[in-house]
């Protein structure tokens, strides 16, 4: 390997947003031309509850890869309060649906339909454990009384470690990480718990949000935060430890929806996803870490074999475009109008 290109596995996205209808022709391509797997995540309105819906949103992206390209869906399903055991039984059966996604209500966007309280939906998650179906958590507790920046580490005492207590086989991963406590209760924990780490985390803090003004691009959940916990989930995702792993949470939202009064939560990362990893782990002195962390850690969590094409990196300047797409659904992607150092071959 040269010092200006870069072969590896063709990579997998753990944790993605690909919505539906135009929005999902418009992003998808994106996202198949790097990686060869994504875990979509469920929160379309109305939310994908069922075996049924799953399987009709999968087609509907099937339908929408341009012809030639190979890209396999990783379907889940959107726990609520009432879905039932038995749900979770015939989800395990399908054979493409690989996780149940956690969110607690209100937590993010598409949230509403969520989690009220997780004693409502223990049967569901004992049938989790029972069929090893893993559950994906966005990991924030949404009591109005804790600090925007304290609620991931909040979650971990109050829900997390509890339900590790009654559930300790359950297999879980706790999804975008932001913080150094996320990252240790996750090097602590048990084999059965993971985590997945976003590029703009590992390449951002805060003051991203309020660069000579607010910034709405630089807006997720969870909120970006101080340098001190980037420096931990740069550790983490260059540590080598398989339970952390690449997972994008690439969240389009149009670009009206962002720059507004009360702007959406989500960064648009799917156009240079693998690139900005590169660059961070290139950053750290650990491009040798890379190959794991991105193609193998989730697969061999999630039990599926690793990927047998490989992708290019090359060290080429060029500069990200400062919209994508036209009119009511043109996004405003991580980087516009910036540079990149790495570009696909
Ligand atoms: N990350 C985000 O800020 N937004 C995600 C939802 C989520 O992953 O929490 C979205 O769907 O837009
Ligand atoms: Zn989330
Ligand atoms: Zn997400």
């Amino acid at each position: 390997m040269s010092l200006s290109t870069l072969t590896l596995t063709r990579p997998d996205d753990w944790h993605l947003h690909l919505r539906d209808g135009e929005m999902l022709a418009a992003v998808l391509p994106d996202t198949a031309k790097r990686f060869a797997r994504a875990i979509v995540m469920p929160n379309l309105n109305p939310p994908v509850r069922t075996v049924a819906d799953a399987a009709a949103y999968r087609e509907r992206i099937l339908a929408a890869l341009p012809t030639g390209v190979t890209f396999e869906p990783l379907m889940t399903l959107y726990l609520t309060d009432n879905t039932p055991p038995t749900e979770i039984i015939k989800a395990k059966d399908s054979g493409f649906i690989h996780a149940v996604k956690y969110y607690p209500a209100g937590a993010t966007t598409n949230s509403n339909s969520g989690v009220t309280d997780i004693r409502r939906v223990e049967a569901a998650l004992e049938a989790m454990q029972e069929v090893n179906l893993p559950l994906l958590l966005h990991g924030e507790v949404t009591d109005a009384n804790i600090d925007i920046f304290d609620r991931e580490a909040v979650f971990i005492e109050r829900i997390l470690e509890p339900l590790l207590q009654r559930l300790p086989r359950l297999r879980v991963v706790l999804e975008h990480i932001t913080t150094s406590q996320s990252a240790a209760f996750v090097a602590q924990s048990s084999a059965n718990i993971a985590a997945t780490l976003t590029a703009h985390h590992l390449l951002y803090n805060r003051n991203a949000m309020f660069q000579g003004g607010i910034r709405p691009h630089a807006y997720c959940l969870p909120v970006l935060k101080r340098e001190t916990h980037r420096q931990a989930l740069i550790a983490a995702a260059t540590s080598g430890n398989p339970r952390f792993f690449l997972g994008t949470d690439s969240a389009p939202h149009p670009r009206h929806a962002k720059e507004a009064a009360c702007g959406c939560a989500g960064i648009y990362s799917a156009h240079t996803a693998i690139e900005l990893y590169a660059e961070v782990f290139e950053q750290d002195a650990a491009l040798d870490k890379l190959e794991a962390f991105a193609s193998f850690h989730g697969a061999d969590f999630y039990g599926l074999p690793h990927n047998q094409e490989r992708i290019t990196l090359v060290k080429q300047p060029w500069t990200v475009p400062s919209l994508l797409g036209e009119g009511t659904g043109a996004i405003v992607p991580l980087r516009a109008g910036e540079n990149m150092v790495w570009q696909l071959a």
